[in-house]
């Protein structure tokens, strides 16, 4: 009995650490079913209970698959916060990769410098992780003022808008995250702001309201969203400059990597370093949380040094597979293949079917899925591709074309 138990939690160890698939599941759900059968029958114990344990084991699952989520979420967490601060670079040198971006924003400050102005408004869109922040900050060093921090569900009221525009210094930053989730009432006190550096106030109720306008100091408002495509027009058009900041290189995440090792005091090898950015998502924060995982594993394996070895052992147990999916991501991805036989199968449906938010498929897992070939985005919905089913070692019958998948307009 004693052995069947070791074997018992091996499997589930096995599962939930190391992603078995559903057919494993079962087998331990049966397994389990059989251990609990025996203790009934030896203890006279109620039927109610194999369901409450039956239960437990799912919670524990899910529990763990979550953890193991969090780590590739390009999505802040906890730990993220002080290290996000710690590593984010200040200066638009530090700052690594987005060549275009970095090369435009650096003229438009010289220049709005030159001409004792503010900067033009500007929109950041792009998956999380990717550094809006960080260069929200950074034009803000750079142009010499102060930025004042805010994000878009934190501003319930029109008036508490209007408090933090008029507290503004000339030429200062205000940087507001998540724009999108402005309140349309929010957003039609910030179009007058934007274009003319006023405020229009209703002062009062019914007959005896009247409207006030009060001049602000003509600032510089850095928006970012990771869904511009919730962005009303309106809002979208009154801004100057807009970028999209995109995934980065292999090459340009190992510098990443290196620099914060230099900042933590971790002494890494350049394979090290490239071993943790290529299974990091492409995302400067994930290569940021990866980074400290793998300095834990190298004190503790070995003698503090990030080598190429550490980080494939300690990414390894930290189940991230070679191209950087984790559990969730091959969840995703076996769901379309077993569940919807490829797909095409809708948004909502697949985030039902994995026990996720639509939000967190769109923004999180999708994003980088869709860029490395791993699903297609179709008008029908989701499809895996032939790259998912070669990645997870499932057979699918594909003709030549691979028009099979798409929605082929034609069709
Ligand atoms: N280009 C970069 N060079 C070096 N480090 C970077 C770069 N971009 C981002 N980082 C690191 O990644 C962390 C996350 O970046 P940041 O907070 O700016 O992302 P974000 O796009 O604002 O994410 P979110 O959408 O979640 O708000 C930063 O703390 C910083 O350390
Ligand atoms: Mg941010």
């Amino acid at each position: 009995m004693t052995l069947a138990l070791h074997w018992f939690f091996d499997q589930i160890r096995n599962c939930v650490f190391l992603g078995g698939g559903q057919g494993r599941v079962n087998d331990i759900f049966d397994f389990l079913g059989y251990v609990l059968y025996l203790t009934d029958t030896h203890l006279n114990h109620s039927s109610a209970f194999p369901e409450m344990v039956h239960q437990k084991i799912r919670d524990m699952a899910s529990d763990q698959e979550k953890k193991m989520n969090r780590l590739l979420n390009g999505r802040p967490e906890n730990g993220d916060i002080e290290t996000d601060r710690t590593l984010r670079p200040r200066t638009l040198v530090d700052y690594v990769g987005q060549p275009k971006i970095k090369e435009n924003l650096s003229v438009f400050i010289r220049a709005a410098l030159n001409r004792e102005e503010a900067l033009d408004h500007i929109l950041f869109h792009g998956p999380p992780g990717l550094g809006k922040t960080t260069l929200a900050h950074i034009i803000a060093q750079e142009m010499g003022v102060q930025i004042r921090t805010t994000s878009g569900p934190v501003i319930e009221k029109a008036g508490d808008l209007a408090a933090i525009l008029t507290n503004l210094e000339s030429r200062d930053v205000l940087f507001i995250d998540e724009i999108h989730r402005l309140s349309p009432v929010v957003e039609e006190i910030l179009y007058p702001a934007m274009e003319d550096f006023k405020l229009d106030i209703i002062i009062g109720q019914g007959p005896s309201a009247r409207s006030i306008k009060i001049d602000i100091a003509p600032f510089t408002l850095v928006g970012a969203t990771t869904r511009s495509g919730l962005l009303t027009n309106p809002l979208r058009d009154r801004f100057g400059i807009l970028f999209h900041l995109n995934f980065y290189s292999v090459e340009e995440l190992a510098s990443i990597v290196s620099r914060s090792a230099l900042i933590l005091n971790v002494e890494i090898e350049e394979q090290g370093a490239r071993e943790i950015a290529s299974r990091s998502r492409a995302t400067p924060r994930v290569a940021n949380r990866l980074t400290r995982r793998v300095r834990d594993f190298a004190q503790v394996l070995g003698d503090g040094r990030i080598t190429k070895d550490i980080a494939m052992k300690s990414l390894d147990m930290l189940d991230v597979d070679h191209v950087g999916l984790d559990a969730m991501d091959r969840k995703f991805l076996e769901t379309i293949i077993l569940k919807f036989d490829g797909g095409p199968v809708g948004i909502d449906t697949l985030a039902a079917a994995v026990g996720e938010e639509r939000d967190t498929l769109e923004d999180v897992y999708e994003p980088y899925l869709v860029k490395e070939g791993f699903v297609d985005r179709t008008p029908r919905g989701r499809v895996a591709t032939r790259r998912a089913y070669e990645h997870l070692k499932h057979k699918r019958q594909f003709n030549n074309q691979e028009t099979l998948f798409r929605d082929d307009p034609e069709a």
